[in-house]
């Protein structure tokens, strides 16, 4: 049986699901003479680990109980089980993580959306451990870093950075290997974006459907990231890289839906929720109004073209691609010399924890080779 130790990072709507899949997976796993033993859970405030990284794992009954706590808005420092676990504080838990690192070859998962895991990531890989990805932070911060997180690209892997559990990047990937040359990459990169132009298309308040969105698990913990534009030119950023564009985030253009007096630094969370959303109902309102007039609908689009990358809305034809999105669902269309007038399309559930959580344990399951 091949053993693969798994420390978690974030245990909110995605990494819960994470610990449900692995759970539910065992006999799947177990018939390809695999085990995913996970020896450590982390949260914003603590990390649990069990006392000998060796020889030990948190076993299903107490990682439910874990998805249980979180679920309850808890911290994982409630959860109290003598013998079980050792406790560490944040950040003292990134130094025991690069400890653990210096001993045995895990794969260290970020479920988070904080861009502070990039240090202990960048240590745990250099040390000889694996790293899936589902944040996008730390892909997207200077090149400096991103190059010292890529020094060993072979065991990260990071598909649900983009389009949650869509095969985007690997597909990129192949069609980069085969030498063939990618002209233009246009898209709809966001499900809350996506699925808040289509339900306000069909009559709802637009700040009724952002919270529709946030309840479903599709946006951002701050629903502004996506709104913002900020979460869909990340995904850019991090496609851009690997189509080789040495660029950094101010030199993506990017469109806001709101305006700077509700941002983050400016309006708490909840005002934003209770006051300053209501107050764009009418503006996107009038905005999907009159491009209906037109025949067309408004989609929020990442077009990476000519070594650049830009974000924002855009009247689109209802029956184009993109025009035709419901819902959650990304589509993203790649041009390249061997798909050059019908490009290479992929398309399905951008957003949500389930496939976004599927896309994680795939690609844990995929660096299976790096574990003896
Ligand atoms: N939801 C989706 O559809 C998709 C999400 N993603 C990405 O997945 C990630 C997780 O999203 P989601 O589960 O919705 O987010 P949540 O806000 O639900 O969960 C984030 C978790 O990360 C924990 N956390 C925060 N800071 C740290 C830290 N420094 N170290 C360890 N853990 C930390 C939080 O702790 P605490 O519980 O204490 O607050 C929380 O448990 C995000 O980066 C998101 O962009 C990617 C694709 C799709
Ligand atoms: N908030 C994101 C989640 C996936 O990255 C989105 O809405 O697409």
């Amino acid at each position: 049986m091949k053993n693969i130790p798994i420390i978690l990072m974030g245990c909110g709507g995605v990494g819960r699901q994470l610990l449900q899949h692995i759970v539910s997976c065992r006999t799947l796993h177990a018939n390809k003479e695999i085990h995913l033993r996970v020896v450590g859970v982390c949260d914003s405030k603590s990390f649990l680990v069990v006392p000998d990284v060796l020889s030990m794992e948190f076993n299903d009954t107490f990682l439910t109980k874990i998805c249980q706590i979180k679920s309850s808005n808890l911290s994982l420092q409630t959860c109290v089980e003598s013998g079980k676990y050792e406790a560490f504080p944040y950040p003292e838990s990134t130094k025991k993580i690069t400890d653990i690192a210096a001993r045995l070859a895990f794969t260290l998962v970020d479920c988070s959306a904080s861009s502070e895991t990039i240090k202990v990531i960048t240590h745990a890989v250099n040390l000889g451990c694996c790293a899936v990805l589902a944040n996008k932070k730390p892909l997207t911060s200077s090149m400096e870093e991103f190059d010292n997180l890529f020094l060993q690209p072979r065991r990260i892997r990071h598909e649900s950075t983009v389009g949650a559990g869509l095969p985007i990047i690997a597909s990129l990937n192949r069609v980069i290997s085969s030498g063939d040359t990618i002209f233009r990459i246009i898209g709809s990169l966001s499900g809350t974006l996506g699925y808040v132009m289509s339900e306000v298309e069909d009559g709802k308040p637009f700040s009724e459907v952002v919270k529709a969105a946030q309840a479903l698990g599709y946006t951002e913990p701050d629903p502004r990231d996506d709104l913002s534009g900020m979460d869909v030119a990340r995904k850019g950023l991090i496609l851009a890289r690997l189509l080789g564009h040495r660029m950094d985030m101010d030199s993506i253009k990017i469109e806001s839906l709101y305006p700077d007096k509700m941002s983050p630094n400016k309006m708490s969370l909840k005002d934003f929720l209770a006051n300053g959303l209501p107050l764009l109902d009418n503006d996107i309102e009038e905005r999907i109004k009159k491009a209906s007039s037109n025949g067309n609908v408004l989609r929020y689009v990442c077009v990476i073209e000519n070594s650049r990358c830009k974000v924002g809305i855009q009247e689109l034809p209802k029956e184009s691609a993109l025009g035709r999105l419901r819902g959650s669902d990304n589509v993203v269309e790649i041009y390249t010399r061997c798909y050059n007038k019908q490009p290479l399309v992929i398309q399905g559930a951008g957003a949500g924890n389930d496939t976004t959580a599927a896309g994680v344990l795939a690609d844990i399951l995929d660096l299976q080779d790096l574990f003896s």
